[in-house]
């Protein structure tokens, strides 16, 4: 499969009087067509940032790409002038955020609010356009869509929103969709509904899809590659099978270990201890360290590199460097 989007040493930081925020520190990955990655970890790790990133959200002066490159489709994202990125943010690449309250218009209409991109990215005409949102608010499983079309967002529960922020970012067949967080406001089985309808539209559209949660049941159910950030880098990836049955990283296995079991009385559920470290003070050593049990002498002095373990599976933990060294 090939790359849709490749993104190479990107870092970026944010600033404020006391000292400069590594949010996402010199992070590597790609994603290929018609795959869904998934980017986990606690808040605060960089996720989102990395997806603003892409996106070319992240605004100047507070907050700086400050080097890297984001390939996608040939293109360095980075280089392009705001006119063109524009262009291709709402129409190749498109993202859903978290609370659909907060992306979409309160005193628009839902159907216009559909239209929007197809009149200014596809150069639709209104009836068409109003056509295709009609279609669209159907195709998110909504039924009635002429009177929903004509409603306002406060009428609409958590979950239509959510459906209809899909029908937004779907409205232009994007090649790469970035989820963030898309249905962490949402109950259970919204949620199901939700993540079924996302991989329908990536199966149906060979669609790729960047999805960014806390939560490893979503990723479980939607990965084929799963990243695994800590404090702005990525200390583990690789396919989904291989990174449930053999986590490397003691940050993953934590993880790992604090997802609830279905069908499985549990009387107290883990969670790693300690916090995640404050991003302004951030030493040379790993920053999992000292929630690590497997800490040694190297670990607090010296940061691990991202390394392939083999079956694709990459880790940045000196409990491998070892293995690494010898293979
Ligand atoms: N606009 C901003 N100004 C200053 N710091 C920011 C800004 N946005 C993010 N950060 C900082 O960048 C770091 C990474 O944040 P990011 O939102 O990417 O984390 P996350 O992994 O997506 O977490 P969450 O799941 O809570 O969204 C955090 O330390 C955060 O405080």
């Amino acid at each position: 499969m090939d790359n849709l989007i490749k993104v190479d040493h990107l870092s970026t930081y944010f600033y404020s009087d006391e000292g400069a925020v590594k949010a996402v520190d010199d992070v590597n990955f790609r994603v290929k067509a018609g795959e869904i990655v998934c980017i986990v970890g606690e808040s605060g790790c960089g996720k989102s940032v990395t997806a603003m990133s892409i996106m070319g959200l992240v605004e100047e002066p507070g907050g700086k790409v400050v080097s890297g490159k984001i390939e996608f489709d040939g293109e360095d994202l980075l280089q392009l002038d705001k006119n063109t990125l524009r262009s291709i943010r709402g129409n190749e690449i498109a993202m859903i955020f978290q609370e659909p309250m907060s992306s979409l218009n309160p005193v628009m209409k839902i159907g216009e609010q559909i239209m929007e991109p197809l009149l200014i990215h596809l150069k639709m005409s209104k009836k068409e356009a109003r056509t295709r949102a009609i279609e669209l608010i159907k195709q998110v499983g909504i039924s009635r869509p002429e009177e929903i079309a004509d409603s306002y967002p406060h009428e609409l529960s958590g979950g239509m929103l959510q459906r209809i922020m899909i029908a937004i970012s779907i409205s232009c067949k994007p090649k790469l969709l970035i989820a963030d967080e898309p249905t962490t406001a949402l109950d259970v089985t919204i949620q199901a509904q939700i993540l079924d309808l996302l991989r329908e539209f990536k199966e149906t559209s060979n669609m790729s899809i960047m999805l960014i949660t806390h939560d490893l049941g979503v990723v479980a159910e939607m990965a084929d590659y799963v990243i695994v950030m800590y404090s702005g880098k990525i200390v583990e990836e690789g396919e989904v099978v291989e990174l449930f049955e053999r986590p490397k990283h003691p940050y993953t296995r934590g993880l790992l270990k604090s997802k609830p079991i279905i069908n499985q009385r549990q009387e107290e559920l883990y969670s790693i201890p300690g916090q995640v470290p404050n991003p302004l003070e951030l030493q040379e050593s790993c920053y999992f360290h000292d929630r690590c049990e497997h800490c040694m002498a190297i670990c607090q002095t010296k940061q691990p590199q991202l390394q392939e373990v083999g079956n694709q599976q990459k880790v940045a933990c000196w409990l491998y460097e070892e293995a690494v060294t010898h293979a």
